[in-house]
């Protein structure tokens, strides 16, 4: 669903280890320094719904898909309506580390329809700007593993990452730009500041100054 508050939503997706948290810090900050009122916030969250999500995989807990998608929609639900659209109709501009994208691609290589998931989650503001952060399966492996020390069972978490990465791949929607991670930290700031500017209404600060 498109939406018409004040506010600006700029999401940040892709596969694990592409940047997104780092990225999603920096672009704070650069808006924050052009006067805008930010809100970074993430999914899962840390709602009810998205603390249980955080659990089953900390203790490695099988639920059914089923279950899986039911949580992530529901934990959506609770984000909309207690903190994304009060902050899209007070104008912030909305930072949010992974949103239904991330559904479509994820629960997507799970075996569900991407276009099914899509309708389940038309209650949700499209987001004004989706940043698909690209990477190899091999850098995201790697970046995965040296930044947080995890033991990977290897094969597996290569061959669901690559089937994610395809989806991601083949999403095709008016407000999304893809952005190449495979590059530096600057580099990839850079290229999301360019990427946000087109979106993110003229900052308080300059407005005031021109007047
Ligand atoms: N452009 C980059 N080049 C190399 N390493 C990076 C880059 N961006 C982030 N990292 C490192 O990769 C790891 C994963 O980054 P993170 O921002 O947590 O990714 P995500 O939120 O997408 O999972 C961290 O250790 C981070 O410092
Ligand atoms: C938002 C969302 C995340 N996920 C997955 C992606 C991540 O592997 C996992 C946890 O998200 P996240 O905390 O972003 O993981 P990381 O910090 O490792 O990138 O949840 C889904 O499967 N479906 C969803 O709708």
């Amino acid at each position: 669903m498109k939406h018409a508050l004040p506010g600006r939503l700029i999401v940040f997706e892709g596969i694990d280890g592409t940047g997104k948290s780092t990225q999603i810090l920096l672009l704070g900050e650069y808006l924050r320094r052009q006067g805008h009122e930010v809100l970074i916030t993430r999914e899962p969250t840390d709602g009810q719904f998205g603390r249980k999500i955080r659990k089953l995989y900390a203790d490695r807990k099988q639920v059914s898909q089923q279950e899986e998608l039911e949580l992530f929609l529901a934990d959506r639900r609770e984000h909309c309506q207690t903190e994304l659209l009060p902050a899209l109709r007070l104008g912030k501009i909305v930072l949010c580390d992974r949103y239904f994208l991330s559904t479509v691609a994820y629960q997507g290589a799970n075996g569900f329809d991407p276009a099914m998931i899509l309708e389940h989650n038309a209650f949700a503001p499209d987001p004004d700007l989706a940043l698909i952060f690209e990477v190899s399966v091999a850098t995201s492996l790697k970046r995965i593993t040296q930044g947080r020390g995890e033991q990977l069972n290897d094969f597996e978490q290569e061959e669901s990452l690559t089937r994610v990465s395809a989806i991601f791949d083949l999403l095709d929607l008016p407000y999304i730009t893809r952005i190449d991670a495979e590059q530096t930290i600057e580099e990839i700031h850079r290229a999301v500041i360019t990427a946000a500017q087109n979106i993110v209404p003229q900052p308080v600060s300059e407005t005031l100054i021109e007047s």
